[in-house]
This record gives C-alpha cells, sequence and structure tokens, in this order.
C-alpha cells in the first residue's frame, strides 16, 4: 500500500511517526515542488494520501468526489484513490474540535478571536460556529472587513478564548509571540495549532496568567486518526488518541537537569539518557566546542559575563531540539529566559545534594570555597526550585539519582 504526506516543506512533520503507531503501512513523506505536485496528481500512483500546506486547495482540482466536510471549509487533507478514482475529506476540523473538547474548553456561548486568515484559520472558524461559540474575531495582517488588524485588537476587551492559526511561535522560531494576553483581562484559555515547541510562547504565557493552555499535538494526532480511519474504511477509538499523543510527548520531550555545580547533573544525565535511549547533551561541553577553549580559560580571560551570553546562546540553540537529556550547567538558573526556553519543551529536574558534599575547586571557576558554595546556594535554592518540576535527591549513589530521575519522567506521562 502506498500511502504518504503531500505538501511544500514536510522536514519537521510529525506524521511519519504518528500513522505508523495507528495503522500497518509505511507512511512516506513526499515533498512535491509545484510543477511535482501536478504530476503526481495526474499519475496518481498512490493509494492514500494526506494534503498539507500549501495544497490542500489546489488538490481539489484533481478530485473525484470531495465530502461535505471538506466542501464546507474549501480544504482536501485526506484522499483516497479507489480504482483511479479519487474521494476526499478533510479531518483537520474533526481534530481540531476533539481537541478543544477533550480539554475542556468551553466555546458555547464564549467571545472568541483567531489568530491568523489561512487555511488552519477557516477551519477553526468553522469549529468555532460549530460548537455554539457568541462571536468570532478574526485576526489578520492585511486589515480588511471583517477582518480585525493586529493594531486594534487591544480594543476588543471582551475576548475570552484564543486560538492561534498562525505560524508565528512555530520552530525554529520557537520565540515569536504575537499577543500580550495581559491585555486581556476576559480571557480563559488559549489554543495553539502549533506542536513544535511542545508548548509555544503564548501557551506559556496563558499558563503563566492561569488560564487553560492547549498546544497542537493532540490535533494532529486525532485528524491523523480520522484519516487512517477513512483510508482504511475502519473505525479506531478515540482512546488511541490519547495513548499516542503520550507516546509522542515522551519519545520528543527533553529532561532537563539543573542543580548547584557538583552535584551530579553531568554523571547522572549521561547514564540517565544512556538507559532511555535519549541524546545525552552537556551544555557546558557545548559551551567549551562553541568557544573552543575550557570553561576556566573563558572564565580567566573574558570573565563570568561572556560565559553567561555564550550558555544564553548555546541554551537557545539546545532547547528548541528533541528527544535529549540535557545536563545544565548550575548557573542556567541566573537567566530566567534560559528556563523558559528549555520549558517548552522538556521537564526540569532538581538535583539536590548536600551542599558539605559537592566538589571545591577544580575546573568549576566559581566554586572556590564551602563557604562560597552555601552562600551560592542560599541565593540560587529559589530559582532551581522556581524553574523545577520534579526534585531528586542525589545524597546516596548516582544509580539511585538515575532511578528517580526515571521514574519521575515516567510518571508526567502515565497519568
Ligand atoms: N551520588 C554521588 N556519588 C558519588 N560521587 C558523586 C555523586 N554525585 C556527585 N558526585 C561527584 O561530584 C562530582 C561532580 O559530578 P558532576 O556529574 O560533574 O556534577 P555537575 O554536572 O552537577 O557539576 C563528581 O566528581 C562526581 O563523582
Ligand atoms: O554554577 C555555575 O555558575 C557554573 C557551573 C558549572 O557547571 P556544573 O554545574 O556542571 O559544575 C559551569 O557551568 C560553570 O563553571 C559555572
Ligand atoms: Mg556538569
Amino acid at each position: 500500500m502506498r500511502v504518504g504526506l503531500v505538501g511544500g516543506k514536510l522536514g519537521h512533520s510529525f506524521s511519519k511517526p504518528i500513522h505508523e503507531k495507528l495503522a500497518d503501512y509505511t507512511y512516506d513523506l513526499i515533498p512535491l515542488t509545484e510543477e511535482e505536485f501536478h504530476e503526481f496528481f495526474k499519475k496518481k500512483e498512490f493509494d492514500a494520501v494526506n494534503v498539507t500546506i500549501p495544497y490542500k486547495e489546489t488538490v481539489m482540482q484533481y478530485c473525484d468526489v470531495i465530502d461535505e466536510k471538506a466542501s464546507a471549509i474549501h480544504a482536501v487533507n485526506t484522499i483516497v484513490n479507489r480504482d483511479g478514482k479519487l474521494y476526499a475529506t478533510n479531518t483537520d476540523f474533526a481534530g481540531l474540535k476533539q481537541m478543544i473538547q477533550h480539554n475542556g474548553v468551553e466555546i458555547c456561548g464564549k467571545v472568541c478571536c483567531i489568530l491568523g486568515t489561512g487555511g488552519t484559520s477557516k477551519t477553526a472558524e468553522a469549529v468555532l460556529h460549530d460548537m455554539g461559540a457568541e462571536k468570532v474575531y478574526i485576526v489578520g495582517r492585511n486589515q480588511t472587513d471583517p477582518i480585525i488588524s493586529y493594531e486594534d485588537l487591544e480594543k476588543y476587551q471582551e475576548i475570552q478564548v484564543f486560538i492561534n492559526a498562525t505560524s508565528v511561535g512555530m520552530y525554529p522560531k520557537n520565540d515569536e509571540c504575537l499577543i500580550n494576553l495581559k491585555k486581556f483581562p476576559n480571557a480563559e484559555a488559549v489554543v495553539d495549532v502549533i506542536y513544535n515547541p511542545m508548548k509555544t510562547k503564548l501557551c506559556q504565557q496563558a499558563e503563566e496568567q492561569g488560564l487553560r493552555a492547549v498546544n497542537g499535538l493532540e490535533m494532529l494526532v486525532a485528524q491523523a486518526k480520522y484519516a487512517v480511519e477513512f483510508f482504511l474504511d475502519t473505525k479506531i477509538a478515540d482512546r488511541e488518541i490519547d495513548r499516542i499523543v503520550a507516546e509522542m510527548k515522551k519519545d520528543m520531550m527533553n529532561l532537563v537537569l539543573i542543580g548547584m555545580p557538583g552535584c551530579g547533573k553531568s554523571t547522572i544525565g549521561k547514564k540517565t539518557a544512556k538507559e532511555i535511549g535519549k541524546t545525552f547533551v552537556d551544555l557546558d561541553k557545548e559551551i567549551e566546542k562553541e568557544a573552543k577553549m575550557t570553561i576556566p580559560e573563558i572564565f580567566e580571560r573574558y570573565g563570568e559575563r561572556r560565559f553567561r551570553k555564550i550558555e544564553q546562546e548555546v541554551c537557545a540553540r539546545i532547547a528548541k531540539e528533541h528527544g535529549q537529556v540535557i545536563s545544565c550547567g548550575g548557573g542556567i538558573i541566573k537567566n530566567a529566559e534560559n528556563m523558559e526556553k528549555l520549558r517548552q519543551n522538556g521537564i526540569v529536574f532538581h538535583i539536590r545534594r548536600n551542599v558539605n558534599a559537592l566538589a571545591v575547586g577544580g575546573n568549576r571557576p566559581l566554586s572556590t570555597s564551602r563557604e562560597k558554595l552555601r552562600q551560592m546556594e542560599q541565593e540560587r535554592m529559589p530559582l532551581y526550585q522556581k524553574y523545577s518540576d520534579i526534585e531528586i535527591n542525589n545524597d546516596t549513589v548516582f544509580k539511585l539519582a538515575v532511578q528517580k530521575v526515571k521514574e519521575g519522567f515516567d510518571e508526567v506521562f502515565d497519568h
């Protein structure tokens, strides 16, 4: 069976692992130029395909039968080839609706706002109306009635639910965000269709303010489940969506280790990565590679400020990637931005070891005496606590600490 995804740039698509967890076929990523795209649909040498940006509308001319769901939003994302005849539907609508409902975001009677005017925006508009929204505002860069502009948006204080249907905040520009939620006193929930990073800046903002925040991975998995049902003319239980979302998150999520210098982060990180099959990254080692000198040399020649700057750059680059165990340097928490970035794709573990057991001197320019370490612990402890999800004691043997890190990580996803 020849199945896959047709689109423009597909480099970072998660669809292959998702489909292969849902069904028995091999799912190919098929990036096509416009010319190749037309060739592909004239030849029809496939059994079933999904279609993504920028071809969801263009592909309609090749479809023989387009169902109501796809006609209503004028976009097709799922096609089956039966004896040379192409049958088309759209599963984005069902995927988004499923994600909103399953995460308890109230739409009925609410004033909603969609950021963006492209294909996903149209899908979101249809879903919100279907779910009984009181009012749906749409925001775009080019203001043409009824689209409102980003400049005017803050006048609409009554907005309760925001849906981001743009790609702003998506990998690799993880720190972009279109709105300041503080300006909307009635905001209750944010739904972001982006799934990479696992937590967008917009969702981080929402969480900080105690609002409900939902990122797009569940929509991606749900629309894939509905696509497989259409491809294979079968029914798959909804609980499969939860299972696959949890599996994907567990595969993609980073484990981030923070704590005092010498508390065991590098050793525990390396051992944990090996045991759970993730890539190990020691930020201090990355900094040394970047600077082409050792950490004591950086401090000696350029001082701590320069070190922190390189640390910040390296941290921003590594924090965007997935499936890693990242051991940080003890001072990573001195910069709030570092932690915000690491938290977009990571669960943060605070490794604790008695200050009297921490190494003094050696390759740690700031660990000059026991007294210095005690003072540093006093200053930093509130930050280690603020930025961590799970605390791990490392006062006995490494083996136990590694075990606790693994258990803590499992628990996040097994509930
Ligand atoms: N549980 C432990 N048992 C024995 N030695 C430990 C333990 N935890 C840390 N150490 C020692 O402390 C030092 C620092 O460990 P390291 O993994 O480099 O910490 P960090 O990366 O947090 O600075 C090493 O010499 C290591 O052997
Ligand atoms: O605590 C700190 O400020 C530092 C800790 C070190 O890493 P470890 O925590 O791995 O020793 C290293 O990044 C640098 O010497 C600064
Ligand atoms: Mg270390």
